[in-house]
């Protein structure tokens, strides 16, 4: 679902590349921790993924897209098979839940008749039945995150890429969230988490590939965290 072949990132303002020569595949369905410390390449690899940025050497592969050399043209469709979640929830603050997830469909030409429907269905499956009609900032930040995977997961992505999603919540929050995005994986998407959060990577027990200097230093199947880190 997801590869990478001798990926190296450099970007022009920086001597160090972001990402030096990195090769990893992950599979329909997996649910995989990226970790490292901060500046390790976490995000130069999501944004990859997305085609915010284009590799300086390798190949990159989302599903059957070959990210680095498809048209510019082709770009939104690839954008559409990858939901995304950020620690900064980034909802519109403007629009109600339900106009929050809608927005998701309605840009990508959904009809009427669809988004009707299946916005409540999403919005049962996060748990928020009930506060479709509510504004963002009359939310918790845990409800702020479940509209966010909502409207990421609303048009069945492929593959969802949650980065640090569990950074502005609290310890019991954040498991609430982590069972959520367990959910989603349970119905065949695959989860790319990057995360900084030691006690959940420890409790899911999942595969954990670990950046360090833009290269790739641990690939486990079902890693913690580490010890001393
Ligand atoms: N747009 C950019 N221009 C120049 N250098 C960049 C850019 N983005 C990232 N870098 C550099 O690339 C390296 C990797 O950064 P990246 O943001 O991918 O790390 P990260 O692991 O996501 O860090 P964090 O955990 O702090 O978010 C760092 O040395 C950073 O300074």
């Amino acid at each position: 679902m997801i590869r990478l072949e001798h990926v190296s990132k450099v970007y022009k303002t920086s001597p160090r590349p972001a990402l030096d020569n990195v090769s990893v595949e992950m599979g329909k369905g997996e649910f995989v921790f990226l970790i490292g410390p901060s500046g390790s390449g976490k995000s130069t690899f999501l944004r990859l993924l997305l085609r915010e940025e284009v590799p300086s050497k390798g190949r990159v592969y989302v599903s059957n897209f070959d990210v680095a050399k498809m048209s510019r043209r082709r770009v939104p469709r690839l954008r559409q098979s990858i939901g995304c979640v950020f620690q900064d929830f980034r909802l519109l603050t403007n629009k109600t839940v339900a106009e929050n997830v809608a927005f998701a469909l309605e840009v990508i030409g959904k009809p009427r008749n669809t988004i009707v429907k299946v916005v409540p269905e999403v919005l049962q499956l996060v748990g928020l039945d009930g506060k479709a009609d509510r504004m963002p900032h009359e939310l918790s930040g845990g409800e702020q995150q479940r509209v966010a995977i909502a409207r990421a997961f609303v048009n069945r992505p492929l593959v969802l890429l949650a980065d640090e999603p569990t950074g502005n919540l609290d310890p019991d929050t954040s498991q609430d969230i982590m069972l959520l995005l367990e959910r989603i994986n349970r119905t065949g998407t695959t989860v790319l988490m990057a995360t900084h959060d030691h006690s959940i990577v420890d409790s899911m027990r999942r595969r954990v590939v670990e950046l360090d200097q833009g290269r790739i230093i641990r690939d486990d199947a079902r890693g913690v965290y580490g010890v001393g880190r």
